[in-house]
């Protein structure tokens, strides 16, 4: 595991403080369906701010905001917020907010009427006012009194996040909450969220898009097969997937020459003629890049293409595991 400690946030975001209380603690968490681990051995704490929950498809990302939720119970560790574990504790939604990943709206009612609903189940002391000081958080005013059915993914979206919010939780947990979004939607809601944590509410959102969490969370945890594969600060993290070992296919009008200039640059680990071209596993993806016009062109080289060939987000997920 490539374990990372949060370190010291430069000012240009807002970090959790060092000596804030964990309010979110998982402590060796399993948990399993049947035969499947979904959650293996996870011990992570987290606290004001906003913290990415970074992993591909059925890394275990919806087990973890579902333990979180007391939805479902941890098969070995335990898993609690400020303290309380959620497992048949209701209560704990007066804490908690989730905004789940698939649409569990009633679609013909409007979202003014669904984030209502939502503010009752609360027994909120004025719930038409908390209904529409949470559409105003996300721009929903206007369309509120349309039925969810004729809304677009992403509206369905705020819809959802509108509900969660309804009674100002401490904790807000969100599953992909950016699927389906447009790009100035997305941005009001990094807004939106970016903003809850700097007023000391802890939010964790999942996602498997890097750029999404590199551009919201001040730490991440990165999650893999179930397993925490890295945990920190959001730009240790992004070093350790840029600075890993890259591969590329070069093509160029003589790649055997070039392959024997490559192997002088210590940014190059390895080279292998292939029949589709050459193979360079570089190690250091900046320096290599930077570096490979100059060499071609002072070796009299033709570059005619450079395709990187692992740059699928398991190849680096699968770095972090291994490292
Ligand atoms: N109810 C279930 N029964 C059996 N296996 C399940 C169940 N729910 C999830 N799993 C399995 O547990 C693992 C983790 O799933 P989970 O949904 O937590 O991952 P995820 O990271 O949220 O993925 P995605 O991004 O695709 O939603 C996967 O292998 C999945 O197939």
């Amino acid at each position: 595991m490539t374990a990372v400690e949060p370190s010291a946030v430069p000012a240009a975001r807002t970090a959790p403080e060092p000596a804030t209380p964990a309010v979110v603690s998982f402590d060796h968490v399993t948990h399993w369906y049947g035969n499947v681990v979904a959650v293996n051995d996870i011990s992570l704490e987290l606290g004001p701010g906003v913290t990415g929950l970074l992993g591909p498809n059925g890394a275990g990302k919806s087990t973890i905001l579902h333990l979180l939720s007391g939805f479902l119970s941890p098969s070995r560790g335990s898993v609690t917020i400020g303290g309380v574990a959620p497992w048949r504790h209701p209560a704990i939604f007066d804490t908690v907010g989730l905004v789940p990943e698939r649409d569990s709206v009633y679609a013909f009612l409007t979202a003014r009427e669904f984030v209502l609903a939502s503010a009752k189940l609360h027994k909120l002391p004025d719930p038409k006012a908390a209904a529409e000081r949470a559409l105003q958080l996300v721009e929903m005013i206007d369309a509120a009194d349309r039925p969810i059915q004729t809304y677009s993914k992403g509206m369905r979206q705020r819809a959802k996040v509108a509900a969660a919010l309804v009674h100002d939780p401490k904790v807000l947990l969100l599953d992909e909450p950016f699927n389906g979004m447009d790009p100035r939607q997305r941005m009001h809601m990094m807004d939106l969220l970016r903003d809850l944590g700097q007023r000391g509410r802890t939010i964790l959102f999942s996602s498997h898009i890097l750029e999404e969490v590199e551009r919201l969370a001040d730490t991440v945890q990165v999650v893999v097969a179930g397993r925490l594969a890295a945990s920190g600060d959001y730009r240790t993290i992004r070093r350790l997937m840029t600075t890993r070992p890259h591969v590329f296919l070069l093509r160029s009008t003589d790649d055997r020459e070039l392959a024997r200039v490559l192997m002088a640059s210590p940014a190059v680990q390895g080279v292998a003629l292939t029949k589709d071209g050459l193979e360079v596993r570089a190690s250091d993806h900046g320096t290599f890049t930077r570096k490979l016009a100059r060499s071609c062109r002072d070796a009299g080289i033709g570059l005619r293409e450079v395709i990187p060939s692992d740059e699928s987000l398991e190849s680096v997920f699968a770095y972090l595991v291994g490292a």
